[in-house]
């Protein structure tokens, strides 16, 4: 059967934190991933996720000035300082609570000296992760909901994780952002799994329940059962009404696929 992490960056965003890890276990999600849980103190999550055995998958540095249109600062030439502060801050709240991954927010640059920087903030990032035993996750995001970040395709993400060079670093694959960027799924779902360290989902292009758009789920899932992937995937997406009346997909796609 099909394993899903519910992304409370988007679902049930109106419950706090705590409460919407509860409301995801009893919604019947395998995990949860989050995005920025900062203000929460590490106790109450911690002690929501002890309560509900569910897992932490992910969490992302901090992305700067968002009123000035930041969104990540690693690549960001002149900005290692706050770079670093941002990797340490997610690399210690991961390590309190268990969370699997970190993922490291690039930022809005281009050009060869963001190349170089991100890559030696990833290394940084990566060698703190190392001792805690957390994945740092790059994650290419698309060109129209954050227009000029550094990381738009899936083969960019690999060749700077190839240049990085350490063993706890790989791609977030969310299939909404890629399929914007790129498409051909399949074929780089088959061809990277073995860098991929998590998987999202949501229906592209209006970025709701995974059920309809031009992306098929059931497809792609059933594909990922065959490479024999078996982690919980993200359901990464802005439900249309409430995430309780959207989630008629969770049923459906657990039954028809056996990942
Ligand atoms: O936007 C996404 O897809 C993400 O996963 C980031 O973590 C949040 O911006
Ligand atoms: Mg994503």
């Amino acid at each position: 059967m099909a394993r899903f992490s519910a992304n409370l960056g988007f679902l049930w965003q109106e419950l706090p934190l705590p409460d919407a890890i509860r409301a995801a276990k009893a919604a019947g999600f395998d995990a949860v991933e989050c995005h920025w849980p900062y203000e929460v103190p590490v106790e109450a999550v911690r002690s929501a996720l002890r309560e509900t055995g569910l897992k932490m998958l992910g969490i992302n540095t901090i992305r700067g000035d968002v009123a000035a249109g930041e969104n990540g600062l690693a690549a960001l030439p002149g900005r290692e300082n706050q770079a670093r502060d941002a990797i340490q801050q997610a690399v210690a709240y991961a390590t309190e609570i268990g969370a699997v991954n970190v993922h490291v927010m690039a930022g809005r640059a281009s050009g060869e000296a963001a190349r170089e920087t991100f890559i030696a903030n990833l290394q940084f990032a990566c060698e703190l992760a190392a001792e805690p035993g957390i994945m740092i996750l790059i994650e290419p995001l698309n060109h129209r909901d954050v227009p000029g970040y550094f990381l738009q395709t899936c083969e960019q993400a690999l060749e700077v994780i190839e240049a990085v060079g350490r063993p706890n670093i790989k791609l977030m694959f969310d299939c909404y952002h890629l399929q914007i960027m790129q498409g051909d799924l399949t074929f780089r779902l088959q061809t990277y799994l073995n860098s991929i360290g998590h998987i999202q989902i949501a229906s592209v292009p209006d970025r709701r329940e995974p059920d309809h758009g031009e992306i098929n789920y059931h497809h792609i899932l059933a594909q990922l059962n065959e490479l024999g992937y078996r982690q919980p995937i993200g359901a990464e997406y802005r439900p249309a009404t409430s995430t309780d009346a959207g989630l008629g997909w969770l049923k459906t796609f657990r039954e028809k696929t056996s990942l």
